[in-house]
């Protein structure tokens, strides 16, 4: 089918769900039914979830784990992590329970400064401009006032303005680069008001003074937060003497420790692998950030664009051998939110912070960048001992069984089997169909 709708957002959810149905399947009430299975029985809840975006039909579960025993900074915490992929909650919870006996995680917040710009162009002197903008620098905090006012009596607000000439990269192009302290919100939607409201302060100031009197233009383009937050950075590290590294399947600890630290250094100089190690970072980071309902394209916008910052993309975390101690560390920036957003609206994102003992913004990245360090951790500990297949396909095998929809004695009969026997996909296959010979 390619048919166009008009008016769709217009049609109820009965309706919306029909023209799916209709349109795009041969059983259309198999298709109304999965649909209608995945709906909240409570209405009530259904509905909050419905009007959380547009034109909703259903609910796409993703499964919410937990990571217990992480120690961070001295204290136990149990990491909710909302992900499809097995394997990633296993492999933090080893990581953590293995860093908990070894002096826990140490993270630290560098910095909380967010970023908002206001692009526009001049096509006049840039010498006006610049005394312009500084004459009239104190009407955009004076006139955003009224928004920033709690957030001042919170301790944060606007830090500053610049006027950034940019005309080396485009004609007439200039920047109000502004930088806002948001405390416990992601600050988006507060950073863009008041990012329009200079701009309106910029229009009607230049329309008052002597900026365009000979023909000159200033024309504002667009006004909008970044999300490339390189001063909101938090770290995340992990330290022992090399032979506490060792346990059962670290029988060499110096050995284990100078392969790890020669992986991440691939990481560092290869832009291929890079991608790789930095997923394995993220597959920790945007599941607490999905279960704490925040923004996990913004994070991860921010965080690849950091990945970037010397001109090459490269691994987000580093590893080092001192003296006769490993240390394994990251720094990420973090724009990320404990209310706002979702944070008060999803009862399971409520929950998930509770878990989290209701922390802070800056509280909240710390704990972030501790399971993008445990992954990270866990992934290179596999791969360069045993291989990755090992982990990740024993905990892999259910997803296989259940697609081949497996009897609990097959199912049994296939646990004990791979118990002892490596798990790949044509090797579960050939299994079952042995067994259903
Ligand atoms: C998978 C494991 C943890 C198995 O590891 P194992 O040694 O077989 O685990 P174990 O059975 O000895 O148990 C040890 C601990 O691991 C955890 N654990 C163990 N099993 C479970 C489970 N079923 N449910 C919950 N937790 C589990 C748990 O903390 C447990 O302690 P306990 O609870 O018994 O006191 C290990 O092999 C591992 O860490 N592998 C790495 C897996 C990984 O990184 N997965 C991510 C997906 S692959 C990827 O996307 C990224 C990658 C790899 O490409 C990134 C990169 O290249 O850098
Ligand atoms: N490019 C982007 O990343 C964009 C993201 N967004 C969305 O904006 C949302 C986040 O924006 P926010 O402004 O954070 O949320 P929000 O609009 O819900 O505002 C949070 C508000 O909570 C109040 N608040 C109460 N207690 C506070 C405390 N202790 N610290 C700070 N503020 C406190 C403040 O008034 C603050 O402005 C996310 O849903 C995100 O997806 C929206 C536009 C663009």
């Amino acid at each position: 089918m390619n048919n166009a709708v008009a008016g769709f957002s217009k049609l109820s959810k009965k309706e919306k769900i029909n023209w799916i149905a209709n349109e795009y399947f041969s059983n259309p009430e198999e298709a109304q039914n999965i649909i209608r299975n995945y709906w909240n029985s409570d209405e009530k809840l259904q509905q909050l979830h419905d009007e959380f975006i547009e034109n909703t039909i259903t609910n796409l579960y993703i499964p919410l784990g937990v990571a217990p025993n992480f120690l961070i900074n001295g204290k136990y915490k149990t990491i909710p992590m909302a992900i499809e992929e097995s394997s990633v909650v296993a492999a933090a919870s080893k990581a953590a329970k293995y860093w908990s006996t070894r002096g826990g995680f140490k993270a630290t917040i560098i910095d909380t400064e967010k970023i908002g710009q206001v692009h526009f162009t001049y096509s006049g002197d840039a010498e006006k401009l610049t005394q312009f903008f500084n004459q009239i620098k104190p009407k955009f905090f004076s006139e955003t006032q009224s928004i920033t006012k709690n957030m001042q009596q919170r301790g944060g607000g606007i830090l500053d303005i610049k006027l950034k000439d940019k005309r080396s990269l485009l004609e007439n192009y200039y920047q109000l680069h502004a930088t806002f302290e948001t405390k416990d919100s992601m600050g988006a939607n507060f950073i863009n008001s008041c990012l329009e409201q200079f701009a309106t302060t910029l229009k009607e100031e230049g329309q008052n003074s002597d900026l365009c009197q000979n023909g000159e233009k200033l024309e504002v383009i667009m006004s909008i937060l970044s999300n490339y937050v390189p001063h909101c950075l938090v770290r995340a590290e992990v330290s022992c003497p090399i032979e506490d590294l060792a346990e059962k399947h670290i029988t060499n600890p110096q050995e284990f420790a100078e392969r790890f630290v020669q992986a991440v250094q691939i990481a560092e100089v290869e832009p291929f692998r890079a991608v790789t190690h930095n997923k394995g970072i993220m597959n920790g980071v945007d599941a607490v950030i999905l279960a704490t309902g925040n923004d996990f394209r913004a994070v991860e916008a921010g965080v690849h664009a950091y990945a970037s910052r010397n001109g090459q993309y490269a691994s987000l975390s580093h590893a080092k051998i001192e003296n006769g101690i490993f240390t394994f560390w990251l720094e990420i920036p973090l724009a990320v939110g404990t209310v706002g957003g979702l944070t008060s609206l999803h009862p399971l994102v409520k929950l998930c912070l509770e878990i989290l003992e209701k922390p802070s913004a800056p509280e909240l990245m710390e704990i972030v960048a501790v399971a993008g360090l445990a992954q990270n951790f866990a992934a290179l500990r596999s791969l360069t001992t045993t291989g990755i297949q090992e982990g990740h396909m024993k905990m892999h095998l259910n997803n296989i069984i259940n697609q081949f929809e497996a009897t609990d004695e097959e199912r049994h009969l296939i646990k004990s089997h791979f118990k002892k026997t490596a798990v790949s996909h044509s090797a579960v296959v050939e299994f079952i169909e042995s067994l259903r010979k």
